[in-house]
């Protein structure tokens, strides 16, 4: 029987730890999808306890809280409820989360940050609770020393376009700290255009820009300004939340006039908001191919499921699933009609949904070109697949399909600076999957070959990959 989550946790075979441990476990992090704060990472922010670490913002740990029975204020937080209320709340659920990724992120983040070995539970708890807590109130757990232990070079924050990225900026002046943090650009709110969140954004946009936006012509070029001082602070990356792909055929008179409709707050017909969209997504794309950027299309979320909750808590908390919309043909049709005019940015596709791990892996087939090695990506599992068997499922189908060689590799897509772990865990998923290859005489067993391959995807191929200045 093998050790529980010991130095060679999750690799089966000799060629595997060989591959892990000789070549993959060195390798930096290019972190290109987060949700950290830029603020916090400014300001070193420190944490109080374990809880405001684990637990303020992680909406998986919320899930499975919930599931185990707990009452809402010990996961979200509420009266009469302490943070050690809710960390024991914590522990009381670890143990029920053995087969789900948290067991073992929750106990290699404790190995890695603190050095603590023991499980959690509701016996090991309150010892955990101590040990954890006086190590996070002495020096070097502020979130950049995290970022520091961690060896990250590049951190991609996911950012509105509206945003001043003021704390993008004074990042760059720090002295003592070398990871770069670029800002992504996630223009959501304006292309949800039959949302309330869209006027708002619109009449922000013309703050930010300094024009009130009054047509279409004037919201393309406000947005078009924002993506040149995206870039200038040295963003790099797109990123936009498709819960369905849309695609319409349109022109920019229909596109315009459906923005004007929903300027004088109108709703606009399912129609017409795709065809605004197919416009907006294609201007966008041109754009972003214009200034050397990649395009990521997170696809198939299904959101905000529990109204109720949703009423109090907002987004992001815990009641989303995965959606099954139809991807293949809208999806094709919106990357041809960048393509087509030779238009086509580099492009990272997540479905969140298994069933388009094949057909995204073969579409981007039909795009690659233009002399960028892995110009389109399937990308890395993500969220609700971000696990073992998510895995191994998405690198299966890229590499059957296309070139898992030239993958870029692993995210966290967390909230959390104790998140990095997780590309640890892929990195031992990666190294155990070409392992059983080689025991399986169904590769070589040429180290100089595969331990190259495993260190490109672990790091090099996304460096060489985003274009970062
Ligand atoms: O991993 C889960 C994520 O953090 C999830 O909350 C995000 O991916 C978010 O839905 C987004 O759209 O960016």
């Amino acid at each position: 029987m093998k050790k529980f989550l010991d130095e060679n946790f999750l690799l089966s075979n000799e060629t595997a730890v060989r591959l892990y441990h000789d070549y993959a476990k060195q390798m930096p992090i290019i972190d290109y999808h987060c949700h950290l704060s830029p603020q916090e990472i400014y300001e070193n922010k420190t944490f109080k306890n374990i809880t405001d670490a684990w637990l303020y913002g992680d909406h998986y740990k919320w899930r499975v809280m919930r599931a185990n029975g707990a009452e809402e204020s010990l996961v979200t937080g509420g009266e009469g409820v302490n943070d050690y209320d809710r960390f024991m709340a914590w522990a009381k659920a670890v143990p029920n989360t053995l087969g789900n990724p948290l067991y073992h992120w929750t106990h290699l983040e404790l190995q890695r940050f603190f050095g603590i070995y023991e499980l959690v539970n509701e016996q090991t708890a309150p010892a955990i609770w101590e040990k954890v807590n006086a190590q996070l109130s002495g020096e070097g757990f502020g979130a950049r020393d995290l970022i520091k232990k961690s060896n990250v070079t590049v951190i991609c924050t996911t950012d509105d376009p509206t945003d001043s990225l003021e704390w993008h900026i004074k990042i760059k002046e720090l002295k003592d700290f070398d990871t770069a943090v670029l800002p992504s650009f996630r223009p959501d709110k304006g292309l949800e255009i039959n949302r309330a969140a869209f006027l708002p954004w619109v009449e922000k946009l013309g703050e930010v820009t300094g024009e009130k936006i009054a047509n279409y012509d004037q919201f393309l070029a406000a947005v078009e300004s924002r993506i040149h001082f995206f870039h200038s602070i040295g963003g790099r990356l797109s990123d936009h939340a498709l819960d369905y792909v849309p695609y319409a055929e349109t022109t920019k008179d229909e596109a315009a006039a459906i923005f004007a409709k929903a300027l004088k707050g109108d709703k606009v017909s399912l129609e017409d908001e795709k065809k605004y969209k197919t416009f907006t997504l294609v201007f966008l794309g041109k754009q972003y191919a214009k200034n050397g950027w990649t395009m990521q299309f997170h696809i198939n979320a299904h959101r905000n499921n529990n109204s109720r909750l949703f009423g109090k808590l907002g987004p992001d908390t815990g009641f989303d699933s995965i959606n099954d919309s139809d991807t293949a043909q809208p999806l094709t049709r919106l990357l041809d009609a960048l393509d087509h005019d030779d238009a086509l940015p580099r492009t990272i596709l997540y479905s969140l949904n298994p069933k388009d791990h094949y057909v995204l892996g073969s579409i981007v087939g039909s795009f690659q070109g233009g002399g960028i090695p892995g110009k389109m990506q399937l990308g890395a599992a993500w969220w609700f697949l971000d696990t073992k068997n998510g895995m191994l499922e998405q690198m299966d189908a890229l590499a059957n399909l296309g070139l898992l060689s030239k993958f870029v590799g692993m995210l966290t897509d967390s909230r959390s600076f104790l998140s990095y772990p997780r590309h640890e865990y892929f990195r031992r998923i990666l190294c155990d999957m070409i392992g059983k290859w080689v025991e399986d005489g169904e590769a070589p067993d040429d180290m100089e070959l595969l331990g190259s391959m495993v260190q490109d995807i672990s790091y090099r191929n996304a460096q060489q990959y985003f274009n970062f200045a």
